[in-house]
């Protein structure tokens, strides 16, 4: 249907998976009790739930296939995915129209602080239209790219996308890289121009960038302003026209993929799925593939958008499923479910997402030492989070600094710290992270290391493990391929931003009269901390960012030894690009310098490649005033203690081992604030 304009880099894109590894099947959803925010008041109101209608509506054999739609609201950040589900959930009665229904799928406690979504959610729609009774299931999607697992999952749930555009900003970074998943897993795509409503919308601008950037006609394009609910009926109408209902075999034996699962303790995993084959009935027996145990169904049913319990669910059909697992390694999002005694081939599930980023996870100052049960009780809320959260991978660690502990692979930053702030809300559970770093690789040269590691490319995810370069034929970097979008008159400050991260540019295009979107191939390391901000404030705001993966680099690394008089502190040892070393090494000694309490003695604070220092600070000496009880004028006894107290230090320094404090550690290590 589509020809790609601007092939070189579009084309690249299409083909090239995204950086979280393209999912292959299914949808995420909503759910569980302890996790979520308090349901908005609009939904499930008795007046709604307990009508007969209703109940008539939770037979789900009144759904048959060709009646079936799924499709999710993809779009970039703040572009109005989440208001037009508001109002696709009121025109189709799910929820009350006469409430303040504002962003009711963002249940998460920071999602609604944040007034971001960040897991992708579910809602069963029921639609009459032209006599007929359909079934729409919704996903709405986050927009963030630190969240594009949550997108390349649901879309494989679909068969086609409301691709939402704000009329004011126009095509943004994620617009293009939602639109690219979309294409890639050949689903129909709805364009929606929204926010029309808007003083300086000009709707037809977006219409011809749409057509420029992804060749869909202009009169393909819908404009509405969900937030005042403008046409949002025509999105509708395009959905039951332009998107085809899922292909699947209700005779065949059932074949359920488990998409998201959640825990609640006290009706254990909830899991989402979406039915490929046959039908599940509460009272049936069912067995994991992934864990070969038999469950007996207790409940099923559909989001809507809470749970509504149904007796049956049909292929075709998404829902949630309910049957007495209580550990949270049952139910692994990505498992198929089957009938006991009628076993069938698993789907294929998901990828798993490919971490951007490492932090080691460290529990507050406060509450060291850790006993037993705290550092349990810890360990549970991250396996629960963990299960909502399958893009997070752990490792277990531990520091000599700071005890044992994660490390935890992350998509990105905002998606560390969105885990850290659920940690905390959804568990109770206070820690810091680390300041994050990127996974490099080491190409050996060493047999003994080759024997050792099993492998001639080894990835260094734990400084402490890089290994010398005689013993490499190469290190490498991770890279990804980032677009930028921005109004012209900031791309001479945002290519002299690229350059001083290493980037190199790969195309430029103008996408109108007066907006450019750049692609330049960076170092995952350059962006991941603090490139975003940058380019926010050098553009005033204007300039959008997104990324894929776009594998590895040869680098020149240097391992980056901190070291107090003269002793390496084995935990600050960080890798490095060999041209950046002399600023990271400045700043680190300056924050240590800021964190170290003074001691009797001077300490010297170095950054060191191999034996050459390459940056210093000096942390003073307390000063103990020794003439205190010096009253009157000797001046040879004042200068003698004076001296003595010299030698003193002198002598402390050299055999003075530098205490440093687990908080001076935290202090140092801990990520620094990246929104
Ligand atoms: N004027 C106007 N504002 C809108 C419209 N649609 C959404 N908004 C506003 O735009 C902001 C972002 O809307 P959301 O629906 O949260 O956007 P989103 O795409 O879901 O955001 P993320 O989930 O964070 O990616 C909110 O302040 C909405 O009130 C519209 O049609 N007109």
């Amino acid at each position: 249907m589509w020809t790609l304009v601007g092939r070189g880099w579009g084309c690249a894109r299409a083909l090239a998976p995204r950086a979280t590894g393209a999912a292959l099947l299914v949808a995420p959803g909503p759910r569980s009790a302890p996790t979520l925010g308090a349901a908005p008041e609009s939904w499930a109101t008795d007046r709604l739930y307990s009508s007969a209608e209703f109940k008539e509506k939770l037979d789900m054999s009144r759904f048959p296939v060709e009646n079936i739609r799924n499709f999710s609201i993809v779009a970039h950040v703040d572009h109005g995915k989440s208001t037009l589900a508001d109002r696709l959930l009121e025109l189709t009665g799910t929820i009350d129209k006469t409430k303040n229904n504002k962003q009711v799928l963002d249940k998460l406690q920071v999602e609604r602080e944040r007034g971001i979504t960040v897991k992708a959610q579910t809602a069963s729609l029921f639609y009459n239209c032209e006599g007929k009774q359909y079934l729409l299931n919704l996903i709405d999607t986050p927009g963030h790219v630190d969240f594009s697992y949550e997108v390349s999952r649901s879309l494989s749930a679909c068969q086609g996308v409301l691709l939402v555009v704000d009329a004011n900003e126009g095509i943004q970074a994620q617009t293009v890289a939602n639109f690219f998943l979309a294409f890639e897993a050949q689903l129909s795509v709805i364009p929606v121009i929204n926010k029309i409503d808007l003083k300086n919308a000009d709707p037809e601008r977006v219409e011809n960038q749409i057509e420029k950037v992804f060749d869909i006609p202009s009169d393909e394009c819908i404009k509405i302003s969900a937030k005042l609910g403008t046409n949002v009926e025509s999105v509708l109408q395009a959905i039951i026209e332009r998107i085809p209902p899922p292909k699947v075999h209700r005779k065949n034996p059932l074949r359920a993929l488990v998409f998201d699962s959640t825990f609640d303790q006290y009706r254990g995993v909830i899991a989402n799925v979406a039915l490929f084959d046959g039908v599940v009935s509460k009272g049936d027996k069912i067995v994991s593939a992934h864990t070969q145990k038999t469950y007996e169904v207790n409940e099923v049913g559909v989001l809507n958008p809470n749970e509504q319990p149904t007796h049956k669910l049909y292929a075709g059909q998404v829902g949630y499923l309910i049957a007495g697992m209580k550990d949270v390694t049952e139910a692994q999002i990505g498992d198929t479910l089957c009938l006991h005694k009628q076993p069938v081939e698993p789907l294929p599930g998901f990828k798993s997402a490919k971490p951007m980023v490492f932090a080691e996870i460290i529990v507050s100052p406060g509450m060291y030492p850790l006993d037993q049960s705290e550092y349990n009780n810890l360990k549970s809320a991250i396996e629960k989070l963990t299960l909502n959260d399958s893009s997070v991978t752990v490792h277990r660690d531990s520091s000599l600094a700071l005890g044992a502990g994660w490390r935890l692979g992350f998509l990105g930053l905002l998606h560390m710290e969105v885990f850290n702030q659920r940690l905390e809300q959804e568990y109770n559970a206070s820690v810091i992270l680390t300041t994050p770093t990127v996974p490099y690789k080491a190409v050996l040269s060493s047999s003994k290391l080759i024997k050792e590691h099993r492998e001639k490319e080894i990835t260094i995810i734990n400084p402490a493990q890089f290994p010398d370069k005689s013993k490499v034929t190469e290190y490498l970097e991770p890279v990804v391929l980032g677009t930028i979008i921005t109004p012209d008159e900031y791309t001479g400050k945002i290519m002299m931003l690229c350059e001083a991260r290493r980037a190199v540019q790969k195309n430029m295009i103008f996408i109108d009269q007066n907006r450019v979107m750049l692609k330049y191939l960076f170092p995952l390391n350059e962006i991941v901390v603090d490139f975003y901000d940058s380019l926010k404030s050098l553009s005033s705001g204007y300039a959008s960012f997104d990324y894929e993966d776009a594998g590895y680099q040869t680098a020149e690394l240097v391992k980056m030894d901190i070291l107090l008089n003269g002793n390496t502190v084995e935990e600050l040892v960080t890798v490095v690009h060999k041209d950046k070393a002399h600023s990271i090494g400045k700043a680190i000694c300056e924050r240590l310098k800021d964190s170290l309490p003074r001691q009797l003695f001077e300490i010297a604070i170095q950054a060191a490649i191999g034996s050459k220092i390459i940056a210093r600070e000096t942390v003073k000496a307390y000063r103990k005033n020794v003439l205190a009880k010096c009253y009157g004028g000797d001046i040879t006894r004042k200068m003698k203690l004076l001296k003595r107290q010299a030698e003193g230090k002198k002598k402390l320094r050299k055999i003075g081992n530098v205490e440093v404090p687990k908080d001076a550690f935290i202090k140092v290590l801990k990520t620094q604030s990246s929104k």
